[in-house]
């Protein structure tokens, strides 16, 4: 049976991205669907749209439709039908920045307002993003629980940077919207170790100065 063939017979999950702009939406759903990010700043107008295959325990494939919701969308008249009958929901914030955490509230009332009417409730999981700038975090972790607690949503960390806890993030969410539960050996393999990157200086040569480095910029101009 060819890859397509099969695909076709997977189980569809529909998997919606909300949260402010620049908080991390698309950088969440490229490192998951293409591992890949990148540092530039691409405003993500309407929506985007991604498709992925995992796999879960038990030998259960199922493809995730991850829509990344643009972070403008908030008050306008799309929303609603884009977030309609999704079985799962990441309301993303950027843990170095207070605003798009104090305005999960208003993403939330809209995921719960538009499927009031859904047969199907999704499950809701609150992703602090950027956890690579820990350094800079604004919003404390005890803050982040306590809203996971009284609205029954699930917590998870990760950075689209760096890769940590991405893949660990849709496959935490499959499972729980079908059910399965992850053992710890299948949580550790899909959290990625995140390793430091070291830079070494020859101790005799020192840094460079940037004075130095200035002039070398100006002679290669030339
Ligand atoms: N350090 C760091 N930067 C990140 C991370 N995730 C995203 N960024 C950066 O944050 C900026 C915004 O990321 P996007 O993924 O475009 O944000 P978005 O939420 O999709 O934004 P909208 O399209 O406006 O809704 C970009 O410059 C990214 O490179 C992360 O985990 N760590």
């Amino acid at each position: 049976m060819s890859d397509s063939e099969d695909d076709s017979q997977d189980k569809q999950l529909k998997i919606v991205v909300v949260g402010d702009g620049a908080c991390g939406k698309t950088s969440l759903a490229t490192r998951f669907a293409q591992e890949a990010f990148g540092k530039q700043y691409k405003q993500t107008i309407g929506l985007d749209f991604f498709l992925k295959r995992i796999s879960l325990p038990g030998n259960l494939n199922v493809t995730l439709q991850v829509w990344d919701i643009g972070g403008q969308t908030l008050g306008g008249k799309m929303l609603d039908k884009y977030v309609y009958g999704a079985h799962g929901v990441l309301l993303v914030y950027d843990i170095t920045n207070y605003q798009s955490f104090e305005n999960l509230e208003d993403w939330f009332s809209m995921v719960k307002k538009a499927n009031e009417e859904s047969d199907i409730q999704p499950v809701v999981f609150l992703v602090g993003n950027k956890i690579d700038l820990e350094h800079m975090r604004t919003i404390k972790a005890d803050k982040h629980q306590r809203l996971c607690q009284e609205n029954g949503l699930i917590s998870q960390f990760v950075s689209a940077k760096t890769g940590d806890s991405v893949y660990l993030c849709f496959q935490r969410v499959a499972a729980e919207i079908l059910g399965i539960k992850l053992n710890k050996a299948e949580i550790e393999q899909s959290q990625r170790i995140v390793k430091a990157e070291l830079v070494d200086y020859p101790h005799d040569e020192g840094p460079i100065r940037e004075d130095n480095a200035q002039q070398s910029k100006i002679c290669l101009l030339q």
